[in-house]
């Protein structure tokens, strides 16, 4: 067999020496074609070609965007599994980022249940497989000590958005350790997508501190660190070296959201880092925002002001007593009510029963104040019986509890009664849409976390639909950004909440929607940025001086164009 030489000009020998990695930095050539950010594949124009050294790199044919993101969608229709789809799109945004944005962008509706939920709870469920590339930063154990030269290893220096997770409550699927990396990558590719903030503003990070789940732990590809997860004071060290580092590397304005943390950490982490951070949980307040707009549009079709309505929750972690907290603060605000007499419209059940003064002393800090008094019950069928709520939102993970029984019951007080199955992915979703239809003969008005197809019932059509958080990040974090803003605050989340609600127009109501379609999502995430913004300038916690004057039009001008540019 032939020895590689030593100096060899062919990189592909390897020898125990170790080789220096270097790149140019301007792309040109071979390497402008591998560069994400600015390759634009068969587009390349013929000055192109001849200005960057690309003649013969590429086939004679020169094609418009508009052509690849067509030649794009026929190919992904093609696939069957949508796991597949979901791996055709990491590989462009990893080949080219432009074209992946137009694509997703332009086919929002189309695209979104690849690369977000549903599609992306299976992807973390095999990530260890499927990812060709890694994305995104990992912050592990191994990095204690170390992390402010992690973070200086990310190639982008102008970070203005952070989405970071510790893998332990992935969607409704539980602890997926490190293969959560998934969820950040996602959630900040919506935020450009979505909410127009550019890509390279934007930095995914797993924070890995182990798993508890076996079957990562035993699984060959599974890319996490093999051990039990580190809690108590090897845990809260790691995460506030992270903290302090980032604000040291980023400065004060950086945005960092907290995502799919077990509630365990979520609602301290963001206590602890309210007042010295910008810090946002998207899964206890962009959930609440988004869930409050949902309601407060479907008063149109139901009738009443909130205060006159009564929500029953299934689950009472963090989207349910977030989404609890932001309904009774909106209520006590509208109605000049003390927020314990608000909260009292409003009940929870958890997965020993309804939450009841009698279990006060047992319960959770964040269920405390959902504590009314009440005989204990312990089925969801005899809460909703004896409580009789105008609306049931589901928040426990785990789907199919919504049962027929309990739907029914539903049906049986109410005219329309309201029912949120908010539980991701599809698989756990409360209920289905169909379910939702059927089993209240076609008077529900139901939403879902995670998207279903309209459904036929006795010869019309019902488009349900999707309550998630995705209305809100994008434009709320959008509106943070643009305005320089150090603090989130309570009043920004129902500002969101507003203008979402605001965007519900007559011929969504018509069809029974409580939200406007995702087709729409940039024009409205920038009038929700626009809300954001004003309310942060408002409370005087905006930096970007002065304000502009058309908040629409400046959120709408800091938008993220995936059109590719020209060359010199
Ligand atoms: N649509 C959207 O935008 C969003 C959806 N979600 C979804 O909401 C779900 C919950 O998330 P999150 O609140 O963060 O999770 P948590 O773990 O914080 O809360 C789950 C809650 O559900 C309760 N629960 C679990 N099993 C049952 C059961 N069989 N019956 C009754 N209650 C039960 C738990 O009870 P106990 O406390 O007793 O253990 C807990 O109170 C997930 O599926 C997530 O994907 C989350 C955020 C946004
Ligand atoms: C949507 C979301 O944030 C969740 O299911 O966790
Ligand atoms: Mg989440």
């Amino acid at each position: 067999m032939e020895t590689p030489l030593k100096d060899s000009v062919f990189d592909c020998y390897v020898d125990d020496q170790g080789v220096t990695p270097w790149t140019l930095s301007v792309a040109s050539g071979y390497n402008l074609l591998r560069d994400p950010h600015h390759n634009k594949g068969l587009a390349f124009t013929e000055k192109e070609r001849d200005a960057h050294y690309l003649r013969g790199l590429l086939p004679p044919t020169v094609i418009p965007q508009d052509l690849q993101v067509k030649k794009l969608l026929n190919n992904l229709r093609q696939y069957q599994v949508p796991l597949q789809k979901y791996m055709a799109m990491m590989d462009l945004q990893e080949s080219n980022e432009k074209l992946f944005y137009k694509l997703l962008i332009e086919h929002v509706e189309e695209l979104l249940p690849v690369v977000y939920t549903p599609t992306v709870g299976e992807a973390c469920q095999k990530y260890g497989s499927i990812v060709k590339r890694p994305q995104g930063l990992y912050i592990s154990l191994k990095e204690k000590g170390k992390i402010l030269e992690v973070l200086r290893n990310w190639p982008e220096r102008n970070i203005q958005v952070i989405v970071v997770t510790d893998g332990e409550r992935i969607l409704g699927l539980g602890d997926l350790g490190c293969q959560g990396m998934g969820i950040p990558v996602g959630k900040l590719s919506l935020y450009t997508a979505l909410g127009g903030v550019c890509p390279s503003a934007c930095l995914p990070v797993t924070i890995d501190v182990g798993t508890n789940n076996e079957r990562m732990l035993n699984d060959e590809f599974y890319i996490g660190l093999r051990q039990k997860r580190a809690t108590g004071q090897e845990y809260t060290e790691l995460v506030h070296e992270f903290m302090v580092a980032v604000k040291q590397n980023y400065g004060e304005k950086i945005l960092i959201q907290f995502e799919d943390f077990a509630n365990h950490n979520a609602f301290d982490l963001l206590e602890k880092y309210s007042n010295t951070h910008l810090v946002f949980n998207d899964d206890i307040q962009g959930t609440a925002s988004v869930v409050l707009a949902g309601v407060v549009a479907a008063l149109k079709l139901v009738g009443g002001t909130l205060a006159d309505h009564t929500f029953l929750f299934l689950g009472a972690g963090e989207a349910g007593t977030g989404i609890a907290e932001l309904i009774a603060l909106e209520i006590s605000k509208k109605t000049s009510t003390a927020l314990e007499d608000a909260r009292k419209k409003i009940w929870l059940v958890d997965s020993k029963g309804l939450i009841v003064s009698s279990r006060k002393e047992s319960l959770q800090h964040f269920k405390k104040p959902w504590a009314h008094e009440h005989e204990p019950i312990k089925d969801l069928i005899d809460a909703v019986k004896d409580i009789k709520p105008t609306v049931l939102i589901g928040t426990s993970g785990v789907g199919r509890t919504f049962t027929k029984d309990v739907v029914e019951a539903m049906a049986a007080i109410n005219e329309k009664p309201i029912i949120l199955a908010l539980s991701n992915p599809t698989s756990q979703s409360e209920c289905t849409a169909e379910e939702a239809y059927t089993w209240t003969e076609g008077r529900a008005i139901f939403a879902s976390g995670s998207p279903f197809d309209p459904v036929e019932y006795e010869g019309n059509v019902f488009v349900p639909g999707q309550a998630n958080n995705a209305y809100i990040f994008p434009g709320f974090g959008l509106g943070l950004i643009m305005s320089g803003t150090i603090r989130v605050r309570d009043d920004m989340l129902l500002a969101a909440s507003e203008a979402l609600a605001a965007q519900v127009t007559q011929e969504n109501f018509d069809k029974g929607l409580i939200y406007p379609p995702f087709t729409n999502i940039r024009k409205i995430s920038a009038n929700i940025a626009a809300k954001v913004a004003a309310k942060a300038y408002e409370l005087g916690l905006a930096t970007r001086l002065p304000q502009p004057e058309d908040l629409v039009n400046h959120a709408e001008s800091c938008m993220y164009n995936p059109s590719y540019q020209n060359y010199r």
